[in-house]
């Protein structure tokens, strides 16, 4: 039986996958909480590495957050994240690990690359100011696994996930993603009767959503492929695979949906004053359709599920 270690099970992509993982069965799955290993420390992880020598590691684990987060906390996202990337990937390699799956962010590509992105757009242009030092520490991962793979012939790959929503999101009311920090918002409103709910920024930019069980699906499919398949849709220095659902919406009508699933019948007005951000990121997402895989939850149900998943987590929610 494979030995998986999946790093950042706990958060809603790591949960979303171990759920995956135990309903197959087939592998043994070691599991960390952040308390247990902090994986900014290099000691620990490769004492941890070394002591369990995995088959296969999937690297979830991350600083994350929103617009306001990366804003505010850049330090953390940039250090954080090249830390993670850097102990995990190096020190799997140091155990022997010889196939790796890493997440990175549709935010790795520049702010005015054509669109839709496609892989072929890194390093071509400027990044989103608002969060280019965690686009560079997940940059630096995907460069990483390129770098092992040709200097040590292993096999680690890299997925870029558009915007994700789902059970098990941070619903923190500024750290948090759009899209469940507008669940939230919306919901209060909806239940205090109140007949104004303020979006953040235009309103106009817009947002591919990816459900987080079609993220996981996609994780597992690109991990699975053998390596002549991935390698024959993929380029030595060009490895990472996008992964959408290949559509947008602007941030107005994602609060119109929204809106209408928690029942709030008021007012929606924008705040001009908060950043927009990227206007447009929609994934070219035809390298893993080749490939064979595509999402199969629609935005509407897939909001209308987490929300019953928020409702009935309304006491033990993250944020
Ligand atoms: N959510 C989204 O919209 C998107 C996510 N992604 C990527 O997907 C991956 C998963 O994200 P997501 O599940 O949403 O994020 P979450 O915040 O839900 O989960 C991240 C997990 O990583 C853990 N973690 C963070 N820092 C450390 C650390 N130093 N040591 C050990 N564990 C740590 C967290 O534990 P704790 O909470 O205890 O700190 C948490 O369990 C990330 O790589 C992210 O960049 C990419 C695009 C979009
Ligand atoms: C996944 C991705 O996530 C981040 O980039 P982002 O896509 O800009 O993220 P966001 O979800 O926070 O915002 C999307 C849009 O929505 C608008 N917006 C309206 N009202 C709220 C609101 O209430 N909260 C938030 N967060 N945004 C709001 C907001 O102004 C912006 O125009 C980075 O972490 C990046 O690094 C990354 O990888």
């Amino acid at each position: 039986m494979q030995k998986i270690y999946l790093a950042g099970h706990r958060g809603m992509v790591g949960g979303a996958i171990l759920r995956k993982l135990q309903a197959r069965g087939n592998a043994q799955i070691i599991t960390r909480t952040h308390a247990e290993l902090d994986l900014t420390d290099q000691s620990a992880v490769r004492d941890f590495m070394q002591a369990e020598k995995p088959d296969i590691v999937i690297l979830a684990a991350a600083k994350v957050g929103g617009i306001h987060a990366n804003n505010t906390y850049p330090a953390d996202f940039i250090y954080e994240n090249l830390m993670i990337a850097s102990n995990v990937i190096h020190q799997a390699y140091a155990a022997g690990v010889t196939r790796l799956l890493q997440l990175g962010s549709s935010c790795i590509y520049p702010r005015d690359a054509a669109q839709p992105m496609r892989e072929d757009a890194l390093l071509t242009g400027t990044l989103e100011p608002t969060n280019e030092p965690y686009a560079v520490a997940k940059i630096a991962g995907i460069k990483l696994c390129e770098s092992y793979n040709r200097q040590h012939g292993v096999d680690y790959r890299s997925v870029m996930p558009t915007n994700l929503y789902g059970p098990g999101d941070n619903f923190h009311p500024e750290n948090s993603h759009v899209l469940p920090a507008l669940m939230r918002r919306f919901h209060e409103a909806a239940q205090q009767n109140r007949d104004e709910v303020v979006i953040w920024g235009s309103g106009t930019p817009r947002r591919e959503f990816l459900h987080v069980d079609d993220m996981a699906t996609a994780s597992l499919f690109v991990l699975d492929l053998p390596k002549a398949d991935y390698d024959a849709n993929t380029d030595p220095m060009l490895s990472h695979i996008n992964v959408g659902t290949g559509a947008d919406i602007s941030i107005l009508e994602l609060a119109q949906a929204v809106a209408k699933v928690t029942g709030f019948q008021g007012r929606i007005t924008t705040d001009p004053s908060k950043p927009d951000g990227t206007l447009r990121k929609l994934m070219d997402v035809g390298r893993l359709a080749k490939m064979g895989w595509r999402a199969q939850i629609n935005l509407e149900d897939g909001i209308t599920e987490t929300y019953q998943w928020y409702l009935a987590n309304l006491e033990n929610l993250r944020g």
